[in-house]
């Protein structure tokens, strides 16, 4: 298997090979997380249902698993889906979404962690508190700046044998040992909902197409968001010109100008 060496390199392999994604996310994240997965070069499938979830995982590259709109059928799609993947060798991403907010939320996340996801990728409260810190979380908004996630990210990722990645102004990635921050994107982000649920796809997509390299296949999608973030944020207007020009720039972005502008320092 090729060695996939940089952002860039990864985001021309996906674009040759377009990976199936089976991406388990919430109603509100499925029309914009399509679209940004088809968009970078990926192809996405929203398969969430108890009777196929399962199946799916087994045909699909990656899975990522969103816990944004939660029932009790859809906890047992994600725990088919998530054994599944596992079985069949292949990576899977939880988005923990607002987790610490109800009993329900943390009683699905803690079955969840314990089928022993790849990646975790959440905003700084979420993963403050998945670590289990007092988080200052607000439903699904972060209230914590990410500086201050940086301990229980690392402590997750060796809990957990888990890439963990927190996101928010400047995103901060390790694996309990290695680490990196990644700067750039645009304040307009957290201004339009699911672009994290949308990015934890994209992260799973990175993931089937680099998975000899979890770590950097992470690093690489949040770079992705970084650039394109920043590019569509010329221009917009607000929130609402902003989501559009930002699928634009998913796709108009090309592997020489992701390792010519991604900004990633060691932690
Ligand atoms: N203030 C900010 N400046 C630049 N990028 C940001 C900012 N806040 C969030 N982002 C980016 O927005 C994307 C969504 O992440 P985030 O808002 O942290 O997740 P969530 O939507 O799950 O809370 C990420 O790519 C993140 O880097
Ligand atoms: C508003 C809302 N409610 C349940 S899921 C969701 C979207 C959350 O998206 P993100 O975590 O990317 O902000
Ligand atoms: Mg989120």
């Amino acid at each position: 298997m090729q060695t996939l060496t940089t952002p860039g390199a990864m985001l021309k392999a996906m674009r040759e090979k377009p990976p199936l994604v089976q991406c388990i996310t919430n109603y509100v994240a499925m029309n914009i997380a399509a679209n940004v997965l088809l968009a970078s070069g990926a192809s996405p499938a929203m398969v969430h249902a108890a009777e196929e979830a399962g199946e799916f995982a087994g045909i699909a590259s990656a899975l990522t698993v969103n816990i944004g709109t939660l029932s009790a059928q859809w906890i047992d799609g994600m725990q088919a889906a998530a054994k599944a993947a596992t079985s069949a060798g292949r990576p899977w991403v939880l988005d923990p979404v607002a987790h610490y907010a109800t009993a329900f939320r943390r009683n699905a996340v803690a079955g969840l962690l314990a089928l022993k996801p790849t990646i975790i990728r959440g905003n700084a409260s979420e993963i403050i508190a998945l670590a289990g810190g007092e988080s200052r979380g607000q439903g699904v908004d972060s209230r914590d700046p990410v500086e201050q996630a940086e301990g229980s990210a690392r402590r997750l990722a060796a809990r957990q044998q888990a890439v963990v990645a927190v996101t928010g102004a400047v995103d901060f990635v390790t694996d309990g040992e290695r680490a990196v921050r990644i700067t750039g994107g645009s304040a307009l982000m957290p201004q339009v909902t699911a672009l994290g649920c949308s990015l934890t796809c994209l992260v799973g997509a990175f993931a089937a197409t680099a998975p000899e390299d979890i770590f950097g296949a992470t690093v690489a999608a949040l770079a992705t968001f970084a650039v394109a973030g920043e590019d569509a944020a010329l221009g917009a207007a607000g929130p609402g010109s902003f989501a559009w020009r930002f699928l634009d720039a998913l796709a108009a972005l090309d592997a020489e100008t992701l390792d010519a502008r991604a900004r990633i320092s060691a932690a």
